[in-house]
């Protein structure tokens, strides 16, 4: 196995987003360099940025777009992986979620190397597989009202 590059000094957890899953990576899903596939730790990030849209969407949702994905560190067999989501637009049918994801070393437990943030996008469809609107409730009203305080402090 080649020699693993010093880890980087601990950063904080995000304040402003929901710890949404945890998981640990096991040795059958490694890559040829002996880190975690990529792959795996995509379809994890799938399964963590569908969590948030899914609380008010109330029936199937789809990825329709990974619009941002960043590698940042390798992730190692035993790392303790943990997923933080944050929904950055709600739209007609549409959610947009930020998911960053932090690694525990399992021997240096409390110690958090970012390794992944990336963003999604997630459908609501109906029975025909055709988008539909997402339905109007205190969740999504509050997620619309906070999205928008956001950007008018930003202008
Ligand atoms: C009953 C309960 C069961 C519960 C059960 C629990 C299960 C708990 C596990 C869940 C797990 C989920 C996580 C795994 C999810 C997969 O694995 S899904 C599998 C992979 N994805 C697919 O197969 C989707 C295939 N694509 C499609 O079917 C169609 O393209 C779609 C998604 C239905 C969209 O259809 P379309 O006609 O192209 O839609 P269109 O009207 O153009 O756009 C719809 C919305 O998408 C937005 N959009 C389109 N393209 C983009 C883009 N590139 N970027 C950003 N937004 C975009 C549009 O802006 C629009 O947004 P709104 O303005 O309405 O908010």
């Amino acid at each position: 196995m080649p020699p693993r590059s010093p880890d980087l000094p601990s950063v904080a957890l995000p304040a402003d987003k929901e710890l949404v899953l945890k998981v640990v990576p096991m040795p059958a899903d490694v890559n040829a360099n002996g880190d975690i596939f990529g792959g795996w730790v995509m379809a994890q990030v799938d399964l963590a940025g569908s969590v948030l849209p899914q609380r008010i969407s109330h029936t199937r949702m789809v990825t329709v777009a990974v619009n941002e994905f960043i590698f940042k560190q390798p992730v190692r067999v035993g790392d303790i992986l943990s997923f933080y989501a944050g929904v950055q637009h709600v739209g007609r049918t549409s959610v947009a979620v930020d998911v960053e994801v932090f690694a525990e070393r399992f021997s240096d437990q409390g110690k958090y190397v970012k390794v992944t943030e990336a963003r999604l996008t997630y459908v609501a469809i109906d029975a025909t597989g055709k988008p539909q609107s997402l339905p109007d409730t205190e969740q999504t009203r509050a997620w619309r009202e906070k999205i928008q305080a956001q950007a008018a402090t930003k202008s």
